[in-house]
């Protein structure tokens, strides 16, 4: 397999069957060093599968794969040091305090700078002298998120990390992202909540029953969805507006009517750059102009569907 040096995971025709359930099917997959990569999907769209074969903590059933340019299964435990892991399910019962879990934890996981998981512990408001197994759900999301950052890995790989996190925590947890791209780090991480996706990865992938159904940027999905745009024009002709806008590539629902007395309402959507609407526009005297955020939701939920096409 031909990797680049700076790949911080690839896989080509990653497989991975579960009896004589196939739950990836052959997905290839190119996470450049320094950014944050987003993988959604719905229920059992193969998410915690990719990640698990890249820990090795499950073994591909085929194709390639490589992590920080080495291969999980013979990586060992030095590979695994340059690696932090959130797991999707985490089983923290134990009576032992959460400063003590973390000191056993950083024994795995190689040095942590003086400092740093109290100044974690503290940006996420985790009390580290609890038990940890009397810690709510997010206290111990918060616990696995500390022992997952606290070593400053290169790749941070994150199953679902925001799930039961306040929305406070949670613009922390943003921030501590944005911090790990600067210093150079790589984040993986799954997600069902598109919004979350959208706020911090800069690409992502959309996985559909084992596949990948579509691998784009942020800003690409973004330029690509719908958005409903409103206007009122003032002393316009209705038919003769509606036929120039008819004519406009993308423009699709239009709503063209001239109930209120000199001016004349449109309501469309969009699904293209914003331009060659607003240009046949021109010449027209606009009272109100509204273009709305486009439906990110909408367009990738649409990949969800039965329909979408795979990659
Ligand atoms: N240990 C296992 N044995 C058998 N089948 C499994 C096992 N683990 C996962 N699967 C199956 O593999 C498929 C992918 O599961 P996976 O957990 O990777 O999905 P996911 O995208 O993480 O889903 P969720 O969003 O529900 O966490 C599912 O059909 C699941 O039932």
């Amino acid at each position: 397999m031909t990797t680049t040096a700076t790949a911080a995971v690839t896989t080509r025709g990653l497989t991975k069957r579960y009896g004589s359930r196939t739950a990836l099917h052959g997905i290839d997959l190119d996470i450049a060093r320094g950014g944050v990569f987003g993988v959604i999907g719905p229920n059992g769209a193969g998410k915690t599968t990719t990640m698990r074969l890249l820990l090795d903590i499950i073994r591909p059933s085929g194709g390639e794969l490589r992590v920080l340019g080495e291969e999980p299964r013979t990586g060992g435990a030095a590979l695994r040091r340059r690696i932090g892991y959130l797991p999707g399910e985490l089983h923290l019962a134990s009576r032992i305090r959460g400063r003590e879990l973390l000191a056993h934890y950083a024994h795995i996981s190689g040095p942590v700078r003086a400092g740093v998981v109290d100044s974690l512990a503290d940006r996420l408001g985790l009390d580290l002298a609890r038990p940890v197994r009397s810690l709510s759900k997010g206290n111990k999301q918060k616990l696995g998120l500390i022992q997952a950052f606290m070593h400053e890995p290169e790749l941070l790989v994150l199953d679902e990390p925001t799930s039961g996190l306040d929305p406070l925590v949670q613009q922390e947890f943003l921030r501590m992202l944005h911090e790990v791209k600067r210093r150079g780090g790589t984040v993986l991480l799954s997600s069902h909540v598109l919004s979350e996706v959208q706020q911090a990865a800069d690409e992502v992938a959309i996985l559909r029953a084992g596949n990948i159904v579509k691998l784009a940027t942020v800003a690409g999905l973004r330029e690509a969805a719908v958005r409903r745009v409103r206007v009122i024009v003032a002393e316009a002709d209705a038919p003769a507006l509606q036929a120039t806008l008819e004519r406009v590539p993308g423009v699709a629902e239009l709503r063209v009517s001239g109930d209120l007395p000199g001016t004349v309402g449109v309501e469309a959507t969009l699904d293209t750059h914003v331009d060659s609407f607003v240009k046949a526009l021109a010449g027209h005297d606009l009272v109100d102009l509204t273009i709305e955020e486009p439906d990110l939701e909408q367009s990738v939920l649409a990949y969800y569907d039965d329909e979408a096409g795979v990659q």
